[in-house]
């Protein structure tokens, strides 16, 4: 028997032959089911460059690899667009009648699809997507599925606020449950307990959530611009490079929740849920920060899924779920990205850490005396100007000019503050003193309303007893280090504007005291 080695640098096999590659990893294909029913469906893939298999647990698990090197530009495989699932490609919604459908509200936000999956699901092997479904998760490491007690050590972060567990729930028992009772011959009562419970909706919830795209409609004029191929990538607000000309691509939905939380909202108007579409084979790509070297394109029939980068033999094949900070990837992916930081250490380059603009008004208005009649209306006028409310702070650790000018603005001795409504302009972001002072008191609170302190969490991350715990320290490290970076920086600005007001001082008090000197000396 051949001996085989087997040696792991990250996610790349070396020291072994490109078709040694797959056994190397002790590969060999993991789902061999899924990709004959993916196949026999007219998806095609190019074995001879790619295989599914599993990886480290903190590699993304299961996931594409490629078996040999892959130039850039090469298709890795294919998806005909009615092998993807939607509201647009399940037959449920005709069945149903699409009158019905819009008065039960399931064409807004996420509820139509997860019906429609329930249902495609509950139709067993008669449904198109049953060799799908046979390799969809079950359970999940998001917060959603977290204990309280879990869940507050997520304290602190914004990710517990919204994983919208509430508002799935309210979609669920106005939107679902009255459809699916009022048409028994669709969803057969013997199966509302089991096949379109709660907890399923929370299962379909969660796929979509992870693993849903944007796949927009093929529009007729697109194909005159450019080469007709635009890309879609994975993950909500993900980035879309399309290629020079390209029509706008469909983009990997931001899944669950979200969308369920934003309903009715700006969000939705701008959103078609029926773009909303599981794609097989496309979303068993795992993603890591920077790491992206393939992307889904699109075409009028099919979506085609093309390295954007060359891919070694033994490397895996990432997709991009738009380099989202950690509390970001666990609410919606169950997992975090840690690689080594610019700055050095280990953790999320694309981490962020908020600031609300509440925390901001009550240590300016403590500090300052100031009236909260006077502070709503400077605030309110902020808002209407198109402030934020929420500040976010990133690895760079600049002081973002935004908090420096709303500070200011609560600020101003009344006249100015005329004059600024008068502009309507919002004072510049000046780094004095005052503002300084302000803001570093906000830092050193904002850092309080974790848990445990950094050097606590370094500690806790060597011996943390389970996933989900080491999850939340991550999350909860990656945005104190921010904060506390962005706090020795403000604590240095301040100490340097000290310095410069004693000096201006001194500087100030010199000619006076060489007059006085002077004066003497003409006295004398
Ligand atoms: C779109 S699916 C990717 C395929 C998935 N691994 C599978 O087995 O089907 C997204 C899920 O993969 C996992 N995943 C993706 N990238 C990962 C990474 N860098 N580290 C850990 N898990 C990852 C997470 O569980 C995430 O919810």
């Amino acid at each position: 028997m051949p001996t085989i080695n087997k040696i792991l640098v990250g996610s790349r096999v070396v020291g072994v032959g490109r078709e040694d590659a797959r056994l190397a990893l002790g590969m060999a294909t993991v789902v061999p089911e899924f990709l004959d029913w993916f196949q026999a469906h007219q998806g095609t893939i190019d074995t001879s460059s790619v295989d599914v298999i599993n990886f480290l647990p903190s590699e993304g698990g299961r996931g594409a690899v490629a078996v040999k090197d892959i130039p850039e530009g090469h298709v890795l495989f294919t998806i005909p667009r009615d092998l993807t699932l939607s509201t647009r490609t399940s037959s449920l919604p005709l069945r149903f009648g699409m009158g019905a459908w819009k008065n039960a509200k399931l064409h807004e936000g996420w509820a139509g699809l997860i019906l429609c999956m329930m249902w495609e699901a509950a139709q067993g092997s008669s449904s198109k997507w049953s060799g799908y479904f046979d390799i969809l998760p079950t359970s999940f490491d998001t917060p959603m599925f977290w204990t309280e007690e879990e869940l507050a050590e997520l304290r602190g972060t914004s990710v517990v606020e919204k994983i919208g567990r509430a508002d799935a729930e309210k979609d669920y028992k106005e939107k679902l449950i009255p459809a699916i009772n009022s048409r028994p011959e669709l969803f057969l009562p013997r199966d509302i307990h089991t096949r379109y419970s709660v907890e399923m909706y929370h299962v379909m919830g969660s796929r979509i959530l992870s693993r849903s795209f944007n796949v927009e409609k093929w529009a007729p004029d697109e194909e005159e611009v450019g080469d007709g191929a635009g890309d879609v990538s994975m993950g909500s607000g993900m980035d879309v490079d399309l290629p020079d000309g390209a029509p706008a691509p469909p983009t990997h939905s931001s899944h669950g929740t979200d969308d369920l939380e934003h309903e009715g909202g700006e969000e939705e108007e701008q959103e078609d849920s029926s773009d909303i579409a599981m794609v097989p084979m496309a979303d068993i790509l795992n993603a890591r920060y920077g790491s992206e070297n393939a992307k889904l394109f699109y075409e009028e029939n099919y979506l085609k899924m093309i390295s954007t980068r060359p891919i070694k033999g033994g490397e895996q094949i990432w997709n991009t779920y738009g380099d989202l900070p950690n509390a970001e990837l666990l609410r919606r992916y169950g997992h975090v990205d840690v690689i080594q930081l610019p700055n050095g250490g280990q953790g999320n380059p694309g981490d962020v850490a908020e600031i609300r603009a509440d925390l901001i008004v009550s240590v300016a208005a403590e500090q300052h005396s100031l009236s909260t009649d006077d502070t709503h209306e400077r605030i309110d006028w902020w808002l209407e100007e198109g402030g934020d409310d929420v500040f976010d702070l990133y690895f760079d650790l600049e002081i973002p000019p935004s908090i420096i000018s709303v500070i200011r603005l609560l600020l101003l001795p009344d006249e100015e503050w005329e004059k600024i409504k008068e502009k309507a302009k919002p004072p510049k972001p000046k780094m004095d003193a005052v503002a300084l002072t302000v803001l570093h008191e906000v830092l050193q609170r904002r850092l309080k309303e974790y848990p445990t302190s950094i050097q606590d969490d370094e500690q806790l991350l060597m011996t943390a007893p389970s996933l989900n715990l080491r999850h939340a320290i991550i999350v909860r490290l990656g945005e104190k280090k921010i904060l506390d970076g962005i706090l020795t920086k403000t604590a240095a600005a301040l100490a340097m504007e000290s310095n410069t007001k004693k000096r201006k001082t001194t500087h100030e008090d010199r000619p006076a005291a060489a007059s006085t000197l002077k004066k003497s000396k003409r006295q004398a």
